[in-house]
């Protein structure tokens, strides 16, 4: 089970590939894995929003996992899987977090409930329930995803539960964070809002859950391991370096454009997704041509 302390360095949200017809692509997935585990990161996320959640099946994230355990062994290689369980829905949220501890995740990403928007009270006791389970769970704040906005009050009451392990924040800029960690005691803030990971890791983030990793990952290692040691100048400098691919990984919805990039590769054998989520347009695609 993951540990507060555990929770910095460059998760990965790993892409869920599919084939043209859209089934899972696991070859594809055991491809792309294993070059990630050849990198410094910290950890895995799996059915996150780069994984596409909203169409993934349970019975494919439990696919996924056995694959993410196969391939970490044959890579005698094992860091800690998250796995993406939360929903709008409590009861189902509760029932997900636990078959992902029976899966063997180390902890659980929960996403604000989104689209009924629930009262402040309902969403605390939606986390209330999900940390009884018993698996470590990180809070994912992605307003403009979810409809409902977390302010820094009613983050802190969610991060005092009992089993809430941490923050990913999407919240669009960093006041939540800087906000946050006047405490110095504050749980784990990890930024999952790429363009701001330097400035988050300045004011005080411990790392980043980032769909940008899993192209130039030892890019953004690099610029944690800058940050961690305290050389932000030099950060800074890497981390602008991987602003042009970044700003185009999210012209269009994430994770359209990065399945396009790692099927030109030939990291993944196809850039499918499940509708309603599309591939990136002409225009996109002869812009990101520079990238390859
Ligand atoms: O996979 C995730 O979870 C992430 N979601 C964010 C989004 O798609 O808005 C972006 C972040 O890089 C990872």
């Amino acid at each position: 089970m993951l540990k507060e302390h555990e929770l910095r360095g460059i998760y990965v949200p790993v892409v869920t590939p599919f084939m043209p017809g859209g089934e899972l692509d696991i070859t594809s997935y055991h491809q792309h894995l294993g070059g990630l585990l050849r990198h410094d990161i910290q950890g895995l996320v799996l059915n996150g929003t780069t994984g596409e959640s909203p169409t993934v099946a349970w019975e494919e994230v439990s696919r996924l996992m056995q694959a993410t355990l196969l391939c970490m062994n044959q890579h005698q290689r094992k860091i800690p899987v998250v796995i993406g369980t939360g929903t709008n829905d409590t009861a189902s949220s509760v029932r997900r977090t636990a078959q992902a501890g029976e899966l063997g995740a180390d902890a659980v990403l929960v996403v604000v409930p989104y689209y009924s928007r629930p009262s402040l009270e309902g969403i605390i006791a939606h986390y209330r329930a999900v940390a009884q389970v018993g698996v470590p769970v990180i809070v994912y704040e992605i307003p403009a995803r979810t409809g409902v906005r977390i302010d820094a009050h009613t983050m802190r009451t969610l991060l005092d539960i009992d089993g809430v392990i941490g923050l990913k924040d999407c919240s669009g800029g960093i006041e939540l964070v800087s906000d946050l960690t006047t405490n110095k005691d504050c749980k784990p803030i990890m930024c999952g809002e790429d363009q701001y990971f330097h400035a988050m890791l300045c004011e005080g983030a411990s790392g980043g859950m980032l769909a940008s990793a899993n192209v130039d990952t030892d890019a953004f290692v690099q610029v944690y391991r800058l940050a961690a040691e305290g050389q932000l100048h030099q950060a800074q400098a890497a981390f602008d370096r991987l602003l042009p691919l970044i700003h185009s990984l999210f012209k269009e919805s994430n994770p359209a454009p990065l399945k396009w990039l790692l099927a030109q590769r030939g990291i993944l054998s196809s850039d499918t997704l499940r509708l309603p989520m599309m591939p990136i347009s002409g225009t996109l695609q002869s812009e990101m041509s520079a990238l390859l």
